[in-house]
């Protein structure tokens, strides 16, 4: 585990109470949640709260981030649109770890209309339990990061 155990959390609308129930379960294992909301239940727009997380990723501020949305397609967009984001959407755990392994992702996002909680938990758990493999993985990284910023 890293030192940095700060991890965001945020979501729009559609992903109110699965945030809720992620910040207690990673809470348990000793990350610290990191949860800028919203709390409360009227509709409200994805980007900002998709770039409020990734902003604190990006900072250093937190290590990780957790974002949801009605499909996690949306908020993940955003996310990735802040320079040295990752962020990528999972429905099962294979593909957590993965983007974890080989893609060194800083940020997963989740789709509460797509999955249930139980399963969020798991891929939650598998996201952030796998390590970056690093060798030829960290040279398509870099190539990733390359593009940031040509347009
Ligand atoms: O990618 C976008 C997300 O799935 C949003 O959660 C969704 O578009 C919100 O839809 P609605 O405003 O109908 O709840």
């Amino acid at each position: 585990m890293t030192t940095n155990t700060r991890v965001a959390l945020s979501s729009d609308h559609a992903g109110i109470e699965m945030r809720q129930a992620i910040a207690k379960h990673i809470a348990a294992q000793g990350w610290v949640p990191v949860d800028i909301g919203p709390t409360t239940p009227e509709s409200t727009h994805y980007p900002k709260h998709g770039e409020a997380a990734a902003r604190l990723v990006a900072s250093g501020d937190c290590r990780f981030g957790i974002i949801l949305c009605g499909t996690g397609q949306g908020i993940m967009m955003a996310a990735n649109k802040v320079k040295g984001i990752r962020c990528g959407v999972c429905s099962e755990t294979f593909s957590a770890k993965m983007i974890r392994q080989h893609n060194d992702a800083n940020m997963l996002s989740l789709g509460v209309r797509v999955i249930g909680e139980g399963l969020a938990l798991e891929i939650v758990d598998a996201f952030l339990s796998t390590q970056f493999e690093g060798g030829r993985h960290a040279t398509r990284v870099d190539m990733i990061t390359a593009l940031e910023g040509q347009g």
